[in-house]
């Protein structure tokens, strides 16, 4: 079995058999249903299979598939032409594909004609000036080689408006049909019922003669609207595929006879079809068209509107962190341990357990600027803050630098005993730090802790915790820095 991905990726021999099968098919399917009985052409489709080949891969193996589809075209036409005449016509054909496909390349028309502006750009390298090309050299041919007697105007216009309706009709059917599907319908029984309309109207063209049932005029015109509909609400494989079989029906009604624009001359009638199947295509397969890209570009937005709200998220989140954490030390900052201490107020409140507060400051600190320099004053209050934090990760604790420097913790702990121990704890590994300190009595530098330890009220605030602290922080320093005491919270409160 092949792949349909490896199937699609280069024209192989499996493709070539299937293209040569394919066009072969598409000549006789338009000779069956869109070739009158008097030889005038409705539409002509096979130049499509060629055309749609091409835009397919890119234009890869294009004198392969072009010499396949001369070939189909030749024997084809030997049915109705002499050989030479058979050659040459074929010939026309080919100029016409390969210059619609020039212009396509060359305006940078996408193959995958899914924007309003690459189906123009088809339609003016194709149906408009490649059939126009045609037209205007069959004529010659026609007349020259084949020694046909109609005008040289009528002939090119016949057979310009043929090609160019096969063109537009088959094209976007087979490159619809050839790509993956990108949109899901999502049908409502309003669209079931657009659909069962749609049938209805097209059983009753069908049944109709000369374009009349009972004195009631029933021409194809009347199914416009209804394609209009599903062109809007069944993407653009189906709409491809209705437009297709609505102009082979219609194309199929006159070479039966049964004449769905009335009983008027060939010539005219023929006219009539044709600006039937033009009109069609263009209301079909260009709402189809722009609905899909709307679609698309709606699919587009919404994507790069989340991708915005992510990155807006992202840099929301870095301002949150910035906003929250000193820029020196890397630890949460006062407006940080306000939050916090509330937070943590609120919660030892209601579930009336001890809360405690420790501020720390640096002891001789404006001494050791004066003496190391500023710049190692800030690298001292980085490594105290950094044994702060590492001591935080362990026990869960919060520490944040308070201001200058003073850091603050905020802890939980049983009782007044236990939150004495862990300050004392964090004082001595402050001072195993060992970072000198030449004008201290300790040698190193050193903090003093100030402990209040409290369990809130209804009535109290946090306000209270942090004064007691401070007191108990000041009675350190007045006993001699590089020590821990425990404040009376009775007596602030
Ligand atoms: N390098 C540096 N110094 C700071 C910073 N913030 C505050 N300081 C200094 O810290 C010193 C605090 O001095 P003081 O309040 O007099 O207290 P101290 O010298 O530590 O003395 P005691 O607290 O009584 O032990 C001042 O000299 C401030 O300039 C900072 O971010 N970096």
């Amino acid at each position: 079995m092949i792949k349909r991905e490896k199937f699609w990726q280069r024209p192989g021999w499996v493709f070539c058999l299937l293209l040569a099968l394919f066009h072969f098919a598409s000549v006789k399917l338009t000779f069956f249903c869109a070739v009158t009985p008097e030889n005038a052409v409705v539409v002509w489709l096979p130049n499509a299979v060629l055309l749609a080949a091409l835009l397919r891969f890119r234009g890869q193996r294009a004198p392969l598939l072009a010499a396949i589809t001369f070939t189909s075209d030749v024997l084809a036409n030997l049915n109705a032409f002499p050989w030479y005449e058979a050659v040459l016509l074929s010939a026309v054909n080919l100029a016409e594909i390969t210059f619609t496909y020039q212009i396509m390349t060359r305006s940078r028309a996408s193959p995958r004609l899914h924007r309003l502006k690459d189906l123009v750009k088809f339609i003016i390298a194709g149906p408009v000036f490649g059939a126009m090309l045609a037209g205007l050299l069959a004529a010659v041919v026609l007349q020259q080689v084949g020694g046909a007697t109609t005008s040289y105007f009528t002939l090119a216009r016949v057979w310009w408006f043929g090609d160019g309706l096969g063109l537009l009709i088959y094209t976007p059917l087979l490159l619809a049909y050839t790509q993956p599907q990108r949109q899901r319908l999502k049908l409502t029984r309003l669209d079931d019922a657009a659909l069962g309309l749609t049938l209805m109207l097209s059983f009753a063209v069908l049944s109709a003669h000369g374009g009349e049932i009972d004195g009631v005029s029933v021409t194809p015109t009347l199914l416009l609207p209804a394609v209009a509909v599903i062109a809007f609400r069944f993407g653009v494989r189906l709409t491809t595929l209705l437009v297709a079989l609505i102009s082979l029906s219609t194309a199929m009604l006159m070479t039966t006879g049964l004449k769905p624009f009335g009983d008027v001359p060939i010539h005219l009638e023929v006219v009539r079809a044709q600006e039937f199947i033009l009109t069609l295509c263009i209301i079909g397969i260009g709402f189809a068209v722009l609905l899909s890209e709307l679609q698309t570009r709606e699919r587009e937005l919404e994507s790069r509107v989340r991708e915005r709200t992510r990155e807006l998220e992202q840099s929301n989140a870095r301002l949150a962190a910035i906003s929250a954490t000193d820029g020196l030390t890397g630890i949460a900052n006062r407006r940080r341990f306000d939050e916090t201490l509330t937070g943590e107020w609120n919660r030892a409140r209601r579930s009336k357990q001890p809360l405690v507060l420790a501020l720390l400051d640096v002891d001789l600190f404006k001494q050791y600027n004066d003496h190391y320099g500023h710049q190692c004053g800030d690298d001292a209050l980085r490594a105290i803050a950094a044994e702060l934090a590492r001591h935080a990760r362990r026990s869960g604790d919060f520490v944040a630098r308070y201001g200058g420097e003073e850091f603050a913790l905020i802890a939980q702990a049983s009782g007044e005993d236990h939150a004495l121990a862990m300050a004392e704890r964090l004082c001595r590994s402050i001072a195993t730090l060992r970072m000198p300190h030449a004008t201290s009595p300790f040698e190193v530098l050193t903090v003093s802790i100030g402990v209040a330890v409290f369990t809130p009220g209804q009535q109290d605030s946090w306000d209270d915790l942090l004064k007691a602290a401070d007191v108990a922080l000041y009675r350190a320093k007045q006993l001699g820095r590089n020590r821990v005491e425990l404040a009376d919270v009775e007596s602030v409160t």
